[in-house]
């Protein structure tokens, strides 16, 4: 159901704001033949039915059955593409062993393009119907592969940042899966920026990111050149920041100064920074990123194998860091954005309630650490779009319409919505709990449907 140059008619649930959501009851979306919103009318407006009659009468009027709610597409701020062979398995060591005995191998592999093709249009292709309509990904090392990875999120539709990582240092690199010089990463990540730029038919769709892995696979050349390609393309910047002891003392030994400070030194703190993880910033860290503009992605799976620690995600907001939620596959053992949701919420209740049964209740956790549905259902739409500056994840004029059509009735529904107890105002809790993908019976990028079996 394509929905460019159409007006749609339906139950919008959006969370503009950290304050909760917003649901435009039975409201009248229009959208240009680009696939952008050019208004928005909710039912109290006094022109609602003048609009609803004239795009019936032009024929361009879809109305969308009334149990049906229709959200924003979901942003995923971290992910790593070339993981997803490995997804829920691989999970019982910590990082620093997880990535050499498992990842480390898996990502090499990538070096044959046909395996590269089979794995990543399968995990687009399920992304999109679990979805996430934008996501920023690691790729790997191989400029070939990640090309290859960006057109295939071209072919499906699904708006993307990808990037080739950069990884140089050979003592903290295997020999096999390393970029071969700091000067032949900064120029493969030139090549890719450019690539992308240049590819028919993109109009923005999918960008590169400048992608060093993190400072412990870096040296410090290669964390200044891409800090000055930065400076000069103003491309977007993605990295892992104080994700865990290890590689938070790492940082430490090695500069005596916090991943933020060093990152920042480096020129790779921008508006257009995304920090993966990020537990163990200081306070004083989080009024540098967000004096910088720099976004947290908060990835709570992959958080509680690796970081030994919950990220309090009140506090960095408290300081305006902005921040979205990624999946981080396959440190965390999910794809579903919504299950990230769950788990932020969750894990934010384990921070202040406190897990250790042996301490008492007033010492165990720590207060005013939870967050809510809403808030984490905000930071999975418009707080991912926030922090990468893309006009998307709210129902406002001039805003793309990437979003995704919920069925609670749809054939293999795992939501039950019961008239006699529920309120309206439970439907985003419903469904952020008990949606799975046969609810999600369709998924739109600009207007265009990309996955999804609604007629
Ligand atoms: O969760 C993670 N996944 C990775 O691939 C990675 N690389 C560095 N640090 C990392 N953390």
């Amino acid at each position: 159901m394509d929905v460019r140059g159409k007006v749609i008619s339906g139950r919008f649930l959006h969370a503009p704001g950290q304050d909760g959501i917003e649901i435009l009851a039975d409201a009248v979306v229009e959208v240009d033949a680009i696939g952008t919103i050019t208004r928005v009318t909710p039912t109290a407006d006094k022109h609602h039915a003048a609009r609803r009659a004239a795009a019936r009468q032009a024929g361009t009027l879809i109305e969308l059955p009334a149990r049906t709610a229709i959200l924003p597409g979901f942003v995923d701020l971290h992910i790593h593409a070339p993981q997803y062979p490995q997804l829920g398995k691989a999970l019982d060591v910590p990082l620093e062993v997880w990535l050499h005995r498992y990842t480390f191998p898996l990502e090499a592999r990538y070096a044959d393009l046909a395996f590269a093709r089979k794995s990543y249009e399968a995990l687009v292709g399920d992304l999109l119907a679990g979805g996430t309509t934008t996501a920023l990904y690691f790729a790997t090392v191989h400029q070939e592969a990640s090309r290859l990875l960006a057109e295939i999120c071209l072919a499906k539709g699904q708006r993307a940042l990808v990037g080739k990582v950069a990884m140089d240092d050979p003592e903290a690199c295997p020999p096999y899966y390393r970029d071969e010089s700091a000067r032949a990463a900064i120029d493969g990540t030139r090549a890719l920026i450019d690539h992308l730029g240049a590819l028919p038919g993109n109009g923005g769709l999918v960008k590169a990111v400048a992608t060093p892995r993190f400072i412990p696979s870096c040296t410090d050349a290669l964390l200044e050149g891409l800090g000055a390609l930065t400076a000069e393309c103003g491309c977007h910047v993605q990295t892992h920041c104080s994700e865990s002891d290890w590689e938070h003392g790492h940082v430490l030994s090695r500069y005596g100064r916090t991943d933020a400070e060093m990152l920042d030194h480096f020129g790779l703190l921008t508006r257009r920074t995304v920090l993966a993880h990020s537990n163990f910033l200081t306070p004083a860290d989080m009024d540098r990123l967000a004096a910088r503009g720099s976004a947290v992605a908060h990835c709570p799976l992959s958080n509680a194998y690796f970081a030994n620690a919950v990220f309090p995600i009140r506090a960095a907001l408290a300081k305006q860091v902005r921040v979205g939620l990624g999946t981080d596959i396959s440190g965390g053992p999910s794809a579903s954005m919504l299950e990230v949701q769950r788990m932020a919420v969750a894990a934010s209740r384990m921070l202040e309630g406190g897990v250790d049964p042996d301490l008492p209740a007033d010492r165990r956790g720590r207060a005013g650490m939870r967050i809510d549905v809403p808030l984490a259902f905000h930071l999975a739409t418009a707080g991912g779009a926030d922090a990468l500056d893309l006009p998307v994840g709210t129902f406002a004029p001039g805003k793309h319409f990437d979003a995704i059509l919920v069925d609670p009735d749809a054939p293999g529904s795992t939501m039950r919505l019961f008239e006699e107890v529920d309120e309206e105002s439970d439907l985003l809790e419903k469904i952020v709990y008990t949606a799975s993908r046969p609810n999600l019976t369709c998924v739109w990028v600009g207007g265009r449907a990309v996955s999804g079996h609604s007629g």
